[in-house]
């Protein structure tokens, strides 16, 4: 992640917010993080000293609503990194129709260092220090890279302690025990994989003959490429921070998923019960992953990892960013003029955000919904999101996510018209 992203962001939102003749009191808000609290947590280590992490959240604009967005626990997170991700989280709140602004948080660590019960008392830290920030009605955390539905439950522990009272809706992404929502597991890589059955639709294109390739195989890369080869489609290169595997035949995704499980690593393997054989593949890099001739590319780490350096190289049709930021704002044009579609992180992995957003409904009502239930609304909201960008891209000559901000500013300027202040930011908590 470069120092550079949050620059590159609000770059993205001038450069199309103007070309759409998006009102420029809009393109401002969106220029301005609303609040941002950084603080130092001191934890106590297994070995009895103490060390200090910093960790931030970010209320970036709340004209929609509360603000929403994850916690990222990673070595490169920093300020910017954190401003840029609750901008995007904005700008996605906003393409899906969700009642929300956008946050984001983040702590500097590296989490794979850490014991349990060190990951415990940083996680519980960061709440004793952010609880006057979030709050049900106010801005609602949730997990991102390397946090997790335990993390989650730490959380939101730390909060009804701290505020003596029952608060389930402070934070989504919950294990199912503390009110957590079915079907948020996946959400992320559903929402992607559901954009993807949207083109198919349009292109009447046979999933068997369609090539994928997968950087990062967590919770988003992971279900997308789940949903994808279940339904036929060829996934002929995986990666993890460690690097990647790829094979033209493609790989069985269970059977990497299980060896992953289980070693921790992505192996090129096949299973058949509890024997899993290496299968025949080339070692590639996360680099020359992005690089491979495919159908359809989906980045699902980290960002920045598209742009100038290697926009020359990209050969795939299609780019579905489950990641946040994976393609820097100076190459949006060179791969739309190189006929390379883009379907945008702020519609790509809203999934997500969306799932988090039945979970809190659901907490807020007191009645759990069932998977079919939550599949079929998130099924809704992705296809007639993705048909409303698709629409107004081709309607008003746009790529897809200079659509989808187009659209996303349009919204936020309504919000801002109608909450009646110009100095709406002085009015909200
Ligand atoms: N978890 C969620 O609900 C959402 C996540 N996202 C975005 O999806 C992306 C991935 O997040 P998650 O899957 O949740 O994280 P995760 O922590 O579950 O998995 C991250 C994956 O990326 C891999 N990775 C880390 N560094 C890498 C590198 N340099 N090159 C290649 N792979 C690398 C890890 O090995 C792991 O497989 C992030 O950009 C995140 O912001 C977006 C929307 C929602
Ligand atoms: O589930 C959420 O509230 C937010 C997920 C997130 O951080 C994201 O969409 O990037």
């Amino acid at each position: 992640m470069s120092d550079q992203v949050y620059q590159d962001a609000i770059t993205r939102v001038r450069r199309i917010g103007e070309s759409a003749g998006v009102n420029n009191e809009v393109i401002e808000a969106l220029m301005h993080p609303m609040r941002t609290m950084v603080a130092s947590l001191p934890v106590r280590m297994d070995d009895g000293s103490t060390q200090y992490f910093t960790a931030y959240r970010c209320r970036y604009n709340n004209a929609l609503g509360p603000t929403k967005g994850g916690i990222r626990y990673h070595p490169d997170v920093n300020l910017q990194e954190v401003q840029a991700l609750a901008l995007w989280m904005t700008i996605k709140c906003a393409v899906v129709g969700l009642p929300y602004g956008g946050g984001k948080g983040g702590i500097t660590v590296d989490p794979k260092k850490l014991s349990r019960m060190e990951l415990e008392r940083l996680s519980r830290s960061y709440v004793r220090q952010m609880a006057d920030v979030i709050s049900p009605d106010r801005d609602i955390p949730a997990p991102d890279v390397y946090t997790n539905e335990r993390i989650m439950g730490w959380m939101m522990d730390e909060y009804e302690y701290i505020t003596r009272k029952k608060a389930p809706g402070v934070i989504t992404g919950k294990p199912l025990s503390l009110g957590g929502s079915v079907g948020r597991d996946d959400a992320t890589g559903r929402g992607a994989y559901l954009c993807i059955l949207e083109l198919e639709k349009k292109h009447n294109w046979k999933p068997e003959e369609i090539t994928v390739a997968v950087q990062g195989f967590g919770n988003g890369g992971y279900h997308a490429a789940r949903l994808l080869h279940d339904r036929g489609y060829k996934i002929v290169a995986i990666s993890d921070s460690r690097g990647g595997i790829f094979s033209s035949n493609g790989f069985d995704v269970p059977s990497i998923y299980k060896e992953k499980q289980a070693t921790k690593q992505v192996k090129a393997v096949y299973c058949t019960h509890s024997v899993c054989e290496q299968v025949e593949h080339t070692a590639i890099s996360n680099e020359e992953l992005l690089e491979l001739d495919v159908d359809i590319l989906i980045p699902a780490a980290l960002d920045g990892v598209i742009g100038g350096h290697n926009v020359d190289d990209i050969k795939a049709k299609y780019i579905v960013e489950v990641a946040n930021g994976p393609v820097l704002s100076d190459v949006d044009d060179t791969l739309h003029n190189k006929g390379i579609h883009v379907i945008p992180d702020v519609l790509a992995n809203a999934g997500g955000v969306t799932v988090s957003y039945f979970e809190w409904v659901q907490n807020r009502s007191g009645y759990a919904w069932d998977l079919a239930t939550v599949h079929e609304r998130l099924e809704k909201i992705m296809s007639e999101s993705f048909n409303r960008i698709w629409d107004l891209a081709h309607s008003e000559g746009r790529s897809m996510r200079n659509a989808a901000y187009t659209h996303a500013m349009r919204k936020i300027g309504e919000a801002i018209e109608a909450h009646g202040t110009q100095d709406y930011f002085s009015m909200r908590d």
